[in-house]
């Protein structure tokens, strides 16, 4: 498939950047990130519709998606209706955060935000930490401590970091807080597995 194809079929649409449903809220938080990036501490972690190992040239045939699949966070058609995010990862300090706006077609109970959407926002958030300080991993196990309600089109910092490896057990912890940084919303730990590849499970 040649590059423009790939391109057309909306597969190389990196979905991490500001859009007309960002709230000055998110827009404020993500350019204080690309102002800390500046320096090359934190990294813009590029997202789009399927999972795309990017090298120096794109690598159609081996990473080509299925076009009936998308991932999770990346499956409604419409800026800022499901999971608007950017994530930023700062290798010195084992973390990866997520700037992340809820949108209104992740509903809980009424005008909240769904515990589920949160801790798929948790679960990504860790799993890309894992990812990337301790190559392909998946989560066996994640424990999330829900203390406030997260308001849908707020705006919250999932802030992941690792805190230790036993062999190929990562160990990691999450806050979520409000994008000024004063209410924690939610806490979690998650142990996530190194794996040799997903599909030879
Ligand atoms: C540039 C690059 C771009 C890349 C761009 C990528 C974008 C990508 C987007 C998606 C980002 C991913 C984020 C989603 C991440 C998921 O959502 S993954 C999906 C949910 N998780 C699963 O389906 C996993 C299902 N479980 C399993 O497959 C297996 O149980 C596991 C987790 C692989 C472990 O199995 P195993 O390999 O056989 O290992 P096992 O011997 O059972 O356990 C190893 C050790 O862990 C311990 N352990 C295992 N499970 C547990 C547990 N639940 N509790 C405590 N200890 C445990 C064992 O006791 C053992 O300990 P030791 O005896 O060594 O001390």
């Amino acid at each position: 498939m040649r590059q423009t194809q790939f391109s057309q079929a909306g597969w190389l649409k990196d979905y991490a950047l500001p859009n007309a449903s960002w709230s000055q809220d998110m827009l404020n938080l993500y350019n204080k990130f690309v102002e800390k990036s500046k320096d090359g501490t934190w990294k813009r972690i590029p997202s789009y519709r399927h999972i795309i190992a990017l090298t120096n040239s794109i690598k159609l045939e081996a990473e080509k998606p299925r076009q009936d699949t998308r991932i999770f966070l990346r499956n409604l058609d419409g800026e800022g209706l499901g999971f608007e995010y950017v994530m930023f990862f700062n290798p010195a300090e084992k973390r990866v955060v997520t700037v992340y706006q809820p949108g209104p077609y992740l509903e809980g109970y009424d005008g909240f935000t769904h515990g589920g959407s949160t801790a798929t926002m948790i679960d990504t958030t860790c799993g890309i930490c894992s990812i990337f300080l301790a190559g392909k991993s998946m989560t066996a196990s994640l424990s999330i401590n829900f203390k406030i309600p997260i308001l849908l089109g707020s705006v919250v910092l999932v802030d992941s970091r690792l805190d230790r490896m036993e062999g190929r057990k990562a160990f990691l912890s999450c806050q979520v807080l409000s994008c000024d940084g004063q209410t924690l919303h939610a806490e979690a730990t998650a142990l996530f597995i190194q794996v040799a590849s997903p599909s030879q499970r």
